[in-house]
């Protein structure tokens, strides 16, 4: 597996430094107002599990499977429920978690939806934030890194279903998705 990645952007330890710091930074901000964490399937998920043991107040968690890539590297520009919360969201603190945001459609498509739904808040927590594949104005609350406009692998982000389980963030030899 590691064999097919070209550079490593994000090393683990760098990943782990700032998941503690975002963790500090949320715990002071909820602290004593119970937020609804919501992360965004399948991506988030090893964001949100390290991220959530360095939230040092009560958090409620929920998670939502939206897609709009299927295997493609390019969004089809239509957003998917593909699993919707088991939570309401009316007057909670709602706090999105990605690893993610390229065109930003799927996070200002929750947003949308949140808002709709009545959430008190909606906040947007990102790993990463890739401004210059942007096609809807979107800015995140938080974001942890700025990547390039490249397409990334690793810590929850797929290329075809794997390379999720690689502790890093990093970018594939071209070999590998040009067959
Ligand atoms: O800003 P956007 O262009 O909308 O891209 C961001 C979304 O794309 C990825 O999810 P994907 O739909 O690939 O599903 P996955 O998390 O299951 O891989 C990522 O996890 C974000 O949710
Ligand atoms: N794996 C992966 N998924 C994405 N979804 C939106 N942008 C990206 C990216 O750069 N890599």
């Amino acid at each position: 597996m590691r064999d097919d990645i070209q550079s490593v952007l994000i090393s683990e330890e760098e990943i782990q430094e700032k998941v503690a710091e975002l963790g500090r930074q949320l715990t002071e901000e909820y602290e004593g107002r119970f937020p609804l964490v919501v992360g965004v399937l399948k991506g988030s998920l090893p964001f949100m599990g390290d991220l959530i043991k360095k939230i040092d107040t009560h958090v409620e968690l929920d998670l939502m499977d939206v897609s709009s890539y299927g295997n493609e590297m390019v969004s089809s520009g239509e957003v998917k429920i593909v699993k919707d919360l088991n939570t309401s969201v009316e007057g909670r603190d709602v706090l999105i978690l990605e690893d993610i945001i390229d065109s930003g459609l799927t996070l200002s498509y929750l947003v949308e939806l949140f808002k709709y739904r009545k959430a008190k808040t909606v906040k947007i927590v990102t790993l990463l934030d890739k401004p210059e594949g942007r096609k809807v104005d979107l800015v995140p609350d938080v974001a942890g890194f700025s990547v390039p406009d490249e397409f990334v692998v690793g810590y929850g982000l797929d290329y075809a279903e794997r390379y999720r389980n690689l502790p890093f963030i990093g970018i594939l030899k071209p070999e590998i998705y040009q067959g």
